[in-house]
């Protein structure tokens, strides 16, 4: 409904200040992401607009007029000097003038839509008005969760729509808990195109209703996914090197894991590595690096009876001179054991790949000196105003929740870092890192605790850090906190006790499980997500 609010708007535009001002794109012609990428960049080039934040890519289906391609949508935290009508008419002049839009009709096809969803004054008051040209805050609002849902990124929960005075996290709710399918939306992680066509990483959370209490929760209902590792290197502790480094035998082995996974999934991750990352392992050089895995990327895109669109190919690598190298050749992820930790320029490599996934994982120290930074205190803030969420509440039992917290923290600096740096939040999976910096009791701890990082929020000096719709990835396979437990000293022994974490990986909410043997964990997880995510 439109609420009927005040003809003028009631709060002057502070000058000085820089207002704050949500908006939502949407887009379902020509090429989607592109159009997203464009209006971002095109509105960042006006000198009274900067783009502080972007919400996660949604897909969804046409809400009002069915017959016309799926949407891609989201949200984007602004920073601006102009007044709600100037940005209006520089939104439209995007549209129209820049990308071209032609409106058929009400409710049809567009290159682009962007519409302005709140707008705050240099003091953070809401503008609340109402003209023929501009409605503010946009009028839908809550009945859309293709844009609720992703605002809901972007804002703290106890930010209230400005003339219901309820949070706007609670809009979303209400319309989750009317449980229509149309609701429920996908989270997209763009990859690069193969062939001109759109590749994506696709995660679909929605709200199940608990069988017994009637209570809703959060859960993932698409199916997880399964990277298989390669390690390139002599000394990998999980394999000994047995793939020897002749590109023709790791080729081998890569389509007989490609064919492991896609016998039970519609894709596959590889991820190559060409430094092992176990404690107090000698760390190869660059050159080395590049020389073991560069070729092999380009062997496999170069494979022509692999289905290349279905291989999603990753680089386990920190140093940002391989990360780049390897998206040249044609991987689709950069994996970062160290969340930008060891490479400062790893952030701009990504920056600059806005198509390119990026796995950013939880460490602390380097290689060598990990394994003695364990203590993971509880939280002194002496210095910071601190508020931590976890689906969208403050946390009541802390003292279960240290070691999981802490380690957000830590991660969310990362995270923080990276999108400063320009790193588009969509791009972004996260790691708890098992077996960095943690003993084998908080490896365990972190896979019972997977469902608290995906539901993670927090708020340090009006710094809003979301979790929200972020896939987890996790690597327990054949780790020593796994052996320390069956009594199998030997790493190649421990698949079928990895099939079983993985299983209990995907029943607290992992995204993508880290294997070496994609064989025997495929059917594990298969098996898990029949059980925990009713997919088949
Ligand atoms: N899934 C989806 N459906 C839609 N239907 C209509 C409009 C028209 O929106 P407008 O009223 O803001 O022009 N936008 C979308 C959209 O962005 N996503
Ligand atoms: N994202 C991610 N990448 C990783 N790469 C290497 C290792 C070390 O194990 P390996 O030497 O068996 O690959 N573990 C991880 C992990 O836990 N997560």
């Amino acid at each position: 409904e439109v609420f009927d609010l005040p003809a003028v708007q009631v709060t002057p535009v502070v000058s000085g200040k820089p207002s704050v001002a949500y908006l939502a794109f949407g887009t379902n012609v020509g090429n989607r992401l592109a159009n997203i990428q464009c209006a971002i960049d095109l509105l960042n080039a006006n000198a009274d607009v900067i783009v502080r934040k972007t919400s996660s890519i949604f897909e969804s289906e046409p809400m009002y007029f069915q017959n016309q391609p799926q949407f891609l949508n989201g949200c984007l935290e602004i920073e601006t000097r102009l007044s709600p009508n100037d940005l209006l008419r520089l939104c439209k002049h995007i549209e129209y003038e820049d990308l071209k839009r032609v409106k058929e009709f009400e409710n049809g096809p567009r290159s682009i839509d962007l519409d302005i969803i709140l707008y705050k004054n240099g003091n953070g008051e809401d503008i609340v008005m109402s003209t023929a040209d501009l409605v503010v805050p946009h009028p839908r609002l809550i009945e859309r969760t293709f844009v609720m849902e992703p605002l809901c990124e972007l804002v703290p929960p106890n930010e209230v729509h400005p003339v219901t005075a309820e949070p706007i996290i609670n809009h979303l709710n209400q319309v989750y808990e009317q449980l229509n399918d149309e609701d429920v939306l996908c989270k997209l992680i763009p990859l690069p195109k193969i062939n001109g066509a759109d590749r994506f990483l696709k995660f679909k959370n929605k709200l199940i209703k608990d069988t017994v209490s009637g209570r809703l929760t959060a859960a993932t209902v698409s199916p997880t996914l399964t990277m298989g590792i390669v390690n390139t290197t002599p000394d990998s502790f999980s394999d000994g090197g047995k793939l020897g480094n002749d590109v023709s035998s790791q080729l081998l082995r890569i389509k007989e894991m490609v064919q492991d996974v896609l016998s039970l999934n519609e894709q596959v991750i590889i991820d190559i590595g060409g430094c092992s990352t176990r404690p107090n392992s000698a760390q190869a050089t660059l050159d080395e690096e590049l020389e073991r895995t560069i070729s092999l990327i380009r062997a496999v895109r170069a494979c022509d009876s692999l289905p290349q669109e279905k291989v999603i190919l990753s680089i386990d690598t920190y140093q940002s001179e391989v990360a780049q190298q390897a998206i040249e050749a044609g991987v689709d992820i950069v994996n970062d054991i160290s969340g930008g930790k060891f490479d400062s320029n790893m952030f701009t490599v990504l920056a600059n790949n806005p198509a390119v996934a990026y796995a950013m994982s939880h460490i602390r120290g380097d290689i060598q000196s990990m394994s003695k930074l364990t203590v993971y205190d509880s939280e002194d803030y002496n210095e910071d105003a601190v508020t931590e969420y976890c689906y969208g509440h403050e946390f009541q039992n802390k003292d279960s929740t240290t070691l999981i917290r802490a380690l957000a923290r830590e991660l969310a600096v990362q995270y923080k870092g990276a999108l400063d740096m320009g790193v588009k939040s969509w791009q972004i999976i996260l790691d708890p890192g098992v077996g960095f910096a943690k003993n084998a009791d908080q490896n365990l701890d972190i896979i019972r605790s997977i469902h608290v990082l995906k539901n993670y929020s927090v708020l340090k000096n009006s710094e809003f850090v979301n979790f929200r719709n972020k896939p987890i990835l996790i690597g327990p396979s054949r780790k020593k906190f796994i052996g320390n437990i069956t009594g199998e000293t030997s790493a190649a022994d421990r698949d079928i006790s990895t099939g079983s974490v993985a299983s209990a990986c995907v029943g607290y909410g992992a995204d993508i499980i880290r294997v070496h043997n994609t064989a025997n964990c495929v059917k594990s997880i298969k098996m898990a997500d029949s059980i925990y995510r009713q997919t088949r």
